[in-house]
């Protein structure tokens, strides 16, 4: 096992995974680099479906590798159904990729493009009793992936930015209610889909992947209260919170669809 616990570091950043999580090496890993004129349209795949209810928002939390931010998941009042998927996801937590600089940060690439920034809302199938039980499921974990692209400030973004001067260090969290995840979304639910897998350890191939064409604006200023998190804990040497992306893995194969032409 790593002497010391993964993350994005020389000594312990994603090309040392597969040393602990042999999964790092499988066929379906995750992100992938996505090529448009490479997707094939299929009309068969539904609509995306995403129902969120702020009263299900419970905390934000500095995990050592981004922020969650975490949802009661106890009944069915926050939801992903339609789509490539079949049946209802639950949303179990939200969080964030990002880079030191603004060329990159993303987990997805599109035509070998990066953004600064990439939220991942991560669901799981109610066929299941947990996301436990669901992470290590081959249908068991559906994200929904939103790429952050520089421009104007967001302001649905503030509220979240604002919560993180709470949580500067590895494992502080606060409570952070009343949140509504679908205002983090773009215009367009258009979206490419293929089967993959968690993008850090343990790197579950459960995931079934949705990634937004139309990105959301983020600002440049907005970018820098990310990189104001540490990955360290309080009282350890800090060590700023930013590049916490896995670069795109081999596709192996895998045919990615796309939801619009
Ligand atoms: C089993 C297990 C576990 C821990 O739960 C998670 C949840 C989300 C993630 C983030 N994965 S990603 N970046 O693909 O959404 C990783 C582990
Ligand atoms: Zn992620």
């Amino acid at each position: 096992a790593m002497s010391h616990g993964w993350g994005y570091g020389p000594s312990n950043g994603p090309d040392k995974w597969a040393e602990s999580y042999p999964v790092a090496n499988g066929a379906r890993q995750s992100p992938i680099n996505v090529v448009p004129k490479e997707a094939q349209f299929d009309s068969s795949l539904k609509a995306l479906k995403l129902r969120y209810d702020p009263a299900n928002s419970r905390g934000i939390l500095n995990n050592g590798h981004s922020f969650q931010v975490d949802f009661v998941d106890d009944t069915d009042s926050s939801t992903l159904t339609g789509g490539p998927i079949t049946g209802t996801y639950r949303l179990k937590q939200f969080h964030f990729h990002w880079g030191a600089s603004d060329d990159r940060g993303s987990e997805h690439t599109v035509n070998g493009i990066n953004f600064p920034c990439e939220l991942h809302l991560v669901h799981w199938n109610t066929k299941y009793p947990s996301f436990g039980d669901a992470a290590d499921k081959p249908d068991g974990l559906a994200v929904v992936g939103v790429f952050l692209k520089i421009g104007a400030a967001n302001p649905r973004l503030q509220k979240v930015l604002d919560a993180l001067e709470a949580i500067k260090t590895k494992g502080k969290q606060t409570t952070f209610g009343n949140f509504d995840a679908k205002t983090l979304l773009p215009g367009s639910l258009d979206y490419w889909t293929y089967d993959g897998s968690l993008t850090t350890p343990p790197l579950l191939e459960s995931v079934t992947w949705i990634v937004l064409k139309e990105p959301i604006s983020v600002s440049p200023a907005q970018m820098a209260m990310f990189r104001s998190l540490l990955f360290t804990g309080e009282g350890e040497a800090a060590c700023c919170m930013a590049d916490n992306y896995r670069p795109p893995q081999p596709l192996k194969g895998r045919r990615v669809r796309a939801s619009f032409k």
